[in-house]
């Protein structure tokens, strides 16, 4: 919708299943996910791939586990020079690999692109104001990409640090977790500003290990997201930890909903750890969703940790 609305420009809104393509393409709204937003005139929902054959660019926003398979299906029905436009923010499970990594697996020679920022859907399509940042090794088609999709509401900010940028988006949903935990668990507010600071430090280094800019994680894609998700209830990230923190199991905590870091969490720590990163905040999510830490555990486990110079 955003990108519509930034230019009238017409964009082809692919679905896997024909009837929600048909009913959105009659009531011109996501009435399972987005109700109340109308689709832009120029929106298309379609369930065909082959309406996806012109398409100069493609914003693949479906959950970051599912990138290989769409990617699979979609890469050899796009013009080869269709700019690829992660949305996604995950690390793949199995594999542990950054979604940048699986799509040039998957659709070699690709152009490929990572949009990412403190953004809920909801906000955006109602038109809220959102920053957000594309970023991609090729900068000028990053800036590019950045001017096209960008509109009176919707400010993307483009960058050269695709790695940055991805690490940002799909570390801050496990950090969430945790906010979201300490605050079920009646923590306090203060805890949560601690989490907030030693998340973010827990995303530097892991950053610079990892090859990428620690300024990326300075801006939009990196602090704006942890601070976005570790503080609204609107975060199902955060959300999930709060239930966790409640007393809720881990089947329960989800609430239907997709929680990224969830899934993430162990690929994160596993990365982490081939690097020889510490990550501590993350390493008790992953612990509490492996079943191997419990939450009062994990807790003293942060608190009991040997002090230490903060830098
Ligand atoms: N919702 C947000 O506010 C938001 C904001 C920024 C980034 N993201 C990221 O975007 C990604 C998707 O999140 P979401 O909120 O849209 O999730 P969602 O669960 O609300 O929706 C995902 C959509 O993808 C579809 N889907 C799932 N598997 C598919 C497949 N194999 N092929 C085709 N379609 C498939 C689902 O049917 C669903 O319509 C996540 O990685 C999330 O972190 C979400
Ligand atoms: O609801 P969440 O936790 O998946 O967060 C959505 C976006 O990533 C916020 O930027």
């Amino acid at each position: 919708n955003a990108a519509a609305a930034a230019a009238a420009r017409p964009v082809v809104l692919w679905m896997r299943d024909p009837e929600a393509a048909a009913a959105m393409a009659r009531t011109r709204e996501n009435e399972r996910h987005l109700p109340g937003v109308t689709l832009q005139p120029g929106v298309r929902p379609t369930a065909d791939v082959a309406d996806l054959a012109e398409s100069e660019a493609v914003l693949v926003v479906t959950p970051a586990q599912t990138l290989r398979g769409v990617l699979t299906a979609l890469a050899p029905r796009l013009r080869p020079d269709a700019a690829l436009i992660l949305c996604a923010k995950g690390i793949e499970r199995g594999t542990d690999a950054f979604l940048t990594d699986v799509a040039a697996e998957v659709a070699p020679g690709a152009s490929v692109a990572v949009l990412s920022g403190p953004s809920f859907a909801a906000d955006v399509a109602r038109g809220l104001p959102t920053a957000v940042t594309l970023a991609s090794r090729d900068g000028a088609l990053a800036a590019a990409l950045a001017a096209a999709l960008s509109g009176p509401t919707f400010r993307v900010y483009h960058g050269s640090d695709p790695r940055g940028v991805e690490i940002g988006g799909a570390a801050k949903n496990v950090l969430a977790i945790a906010c979201g935990a300490a605050i079920g668990r009646g923590l306090g507010e203060s805890a949560r500003a601690a989490l907030v600071a030693r998340s973010f430090a827990e995303l530097m280094r892991f950053a610079r290990a990892w090859d990428a800019r620690p300024e990326t994680l300075m801006g939009l894609s990196g602090l704006g997201d942890l601070v976005l998700s570790a503080a609204s209830a609107q975060s199902r990230n955060f959300a999930f930890g709060e239930r966790l923190g409640r007393g809720a199991s881990l089947a329960e905590a989800s609430g239907g909903k997709l929680a990224e870091g969830a899934l993430t969490a162990q690929g994160l720590v596993a990365l982490a750890r081939r690097r020889g990163v510490e990550m501590p905040v993350a390493e008790a999510v992953a612990g509490l969703l492996s079943g191997t830490l419990g939450l009062d555990a994990a807790i003293a486990d942060l608190l009991g940790r040997p002090l230490r110079a903060e830098i």
